[in-house]
C-alpha cells in the first residue's frame, strides 16, 4: 500500500493561503484559460462559458447558466455538469495563488436540485497549502449570490509544472496551443501565469 493520502482536511503543518501581489485585483474578471475547455472556454457551442472573477483574498465568485444541453433528468442539471462548474471555479484559483494546478481530488454534495435555466451562483476559495496540495471548498447557490446553496465541493489541487500538460496532452491540441503568437494566450492555456 502506498504511503499516499488523499484526505480532504489539510494535514498538520498546513499554512493559510498567501494571495500573490500580481493576482487579478478583487473584481477582476479572470477570464477564460483556454478557448477549447469545456468549463468556461468560448469556442465550445455546448460548454459551461463559467465567468470567474477574482474575489478578496485567494478566492472567485462565478456565474453558470444552466442550458438545455446540460440536462441529466428532464428539465433538471446533471450532477457531473454541477461538479464541472464547481471544478471549474475550483481552478480559477490557481491565479490569485499564480501557481498551476491539477484537480486531484474532489468532493460533491448535492443539495437541491438545479433546473435549468437556473445561474448558479459559485464561490470558492482556498483554506491551506501543504507542499504541492491545495485544499479548496466552493459553494452554488440558486436565486442569487445569497441564495440557497444548491451544490457544494471539497477539493485538493495538486501543483504541477507544465511538462504535465505537454507530457501527456494529445500532440495536435499541444502544438495548435504553444503555436499561438499571442504568448499571454500561449500561457494561460496551458495554466502558465504570465
Ligand atoms: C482555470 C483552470 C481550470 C482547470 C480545470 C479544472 C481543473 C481540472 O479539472 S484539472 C483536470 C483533472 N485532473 C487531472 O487530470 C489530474 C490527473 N492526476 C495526475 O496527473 C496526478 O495524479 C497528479 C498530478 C494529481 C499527482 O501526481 P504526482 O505529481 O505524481 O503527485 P505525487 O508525487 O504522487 O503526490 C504529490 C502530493 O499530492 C498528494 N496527492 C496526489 N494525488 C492526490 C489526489 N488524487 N488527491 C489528494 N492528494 C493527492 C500526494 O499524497 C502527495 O502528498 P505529499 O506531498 O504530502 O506526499
Amino acid at each position: 500500500m502506498s504511503g499516499r493520502t488523499t484526505a480532504l482536511a489539510p494535514p498538520d503543518g498546513a499554512e493559510p493561503p498567501v494571495r500573490h501581489p500580481d493576482a487579478p485585483a478583487p473584481g477582476e474578471v479572470i477570464g477564460s484559460h483556454y478557448e477549447h475547455c469545456f468549463g468556461c472556454g468560448g469556442g465550445v457551442p455546448h460548454g459551461l462559458h463559467l465567468e470567474a472573477r477574482a474575489g478578496e483574498g485567494v478566492s472567485v465568485t462565478a456565474e453558470f447558466r444552466v442550458k438545455e444541453a446540460h440536462q441529466g433528468a428532464p428539465g433538471l442539471a446533471h450532477g457531473g455538469v454541477l461538479a464541472t462548474a464547481l471544478d471549474e471555479t475550483l481552478g480559477s484559483l490557481g491565479w490569485l495563488l499564480r501557481v498551476i494546478a491539477v484537480t486531484g481530488r474532489l468532493e460533491t454534495d448535492y443539495v437541491q436540485p438545479v433546473p435549468v435555466g437556473t445561474v448558479l451562483h459559485l464561490d470558492a476559495a482556498v483554506h491551506a497549502v501543504h507542499g504541492r496540495k491545495i485544499y479548496a471548498t466552493a459553494t452554488g447557490r440558486i436565486g442569487g449570490p445569497e441564495g440557497p446553496v444548491a451544490v457544494r465541493a471539497s477539493a485538493v489541487f495538486i501543483e504541477v509544472k507544465i511538462d504535465h500538460f505537454i507530457e501527456n496532452g494529445r500532440p495536435a491540441e499541444i502544438q495548435a496551443a504553444l503555436a499561438d503568437p499571442d504568448q499571454v494566450k500561449v500561457a494561460r492555456a496551458f495554466e502558465v501565469n504570465p
